[in-house]
């Protein structure tokens, strides 16, 4: 998968993309980035990037001919089409979901704004899709797309060795948030390991892994407990789940 990035930090993007699964995947080539900077495109003895709101206010904005550059000579290095994603707070929340969707692509072009955001022009001309990363404000969007960067990544085949993508399950195959985990010691200060777990009986550790993963669902994430559409059996293992809680 090929992903452009137009941001005014490159070098961030390529720092955090150098390191661990993302890294690694880029020296298998499953994953080829590139940056541009907004500011190598600016007329001007100033080279301006950004300037002053019409109508007053504080923050700058980025101005739309340095992007449209940036964004044309990306373009122009790689003829394979891409969707021109803006990270901003105004976006659609990314989810699991989404992240599947963009890691199907052979390529994606990421905008990252920084300060008040970016020229509603350029936005409405040339943005594809504009995703958030959460309800919170950054001082840019470099930080949603090293996360978008990971998460599709993560996802292309060949870039997690079996350990990792263990870590498939929750969020991705069911909906759910993940299981309870445990390691060596078996018995600690802190408490020990549930004995189901070292019991071999790889059926009973499946459903009361799934167990584990309904109820926390149900405790901490309700909203998703009701996107996952549960079966009869699902309901049931919950159910004597809550039952057994001492409440
Ligand atoms: C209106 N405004 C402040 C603004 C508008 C656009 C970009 C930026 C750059 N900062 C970002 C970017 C993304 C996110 C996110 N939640 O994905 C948070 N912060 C700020």
């Amino acid at each position: 998968m090929r992903v452009d990035v137009i941001s005014l930090f490159p070098e961030f993007l390529a720092q955090s993309a150098a390191l661990g699964v993302v890294g690694r995947a880029q020296e298998r080539g499953l994953l080829e980035l590139h940056g541009w900077n907004p500011r190598d495109y600016a007329e001007g003895n100033y080279r301006r990037v950004d300037d002053r709101p019409f109508g007053g206010g504080p923050g700058m904005v980025m101005l739309i001919e340095p992007l449209r550059a940036a964004l044309a000579a990306a373009r122009a290095a790689d003829p394979q089409p891409a969707p021109l994603i803006y990270l901003s707070p105004q976006g659609r929340p990314l989810s699991q979901a989404k992240v599947r969707e963009l890691a199907a692509l052979p390529r994606m072009i990421l905008l990252c704004g920084r300060y008040e955001g970016v020229d509603e022009r350029f936005i409405a001309s040339e943005v594809d899709e504009e995703i958030s990363i959460g309800d919170y404000v950054l001082s840019g969007g470099e930080l949603g797309a090293a996360v978008i960067i990971d998460a599709v990544t993560r996802l292309q085949e060949g870039a997690l060795n079996d350990a990792e993508s263990a870590v498939q399950d929750s969020f991705e195959g069911d909906g759910l948030l993940d299981c309870p985990h445990y390691s060596h010691p078996a018995s600690h200060a802190l408490g020990n390991v549930p004995e189901v777990l070292r019991s071999g009986n790889h059926a009973a550790i499946a459903r009361w892994r799934r167990q584990q993963s309904l109820l926390r669902t149900a405790l901490r994430r309700p909203d998703l407990l009701d996107e996952a559409g549960l079966g009869k059996a699902d309901r049931k293992l919950l159910a004597e789940a809550v039952a057994g809680l001492e409440i």
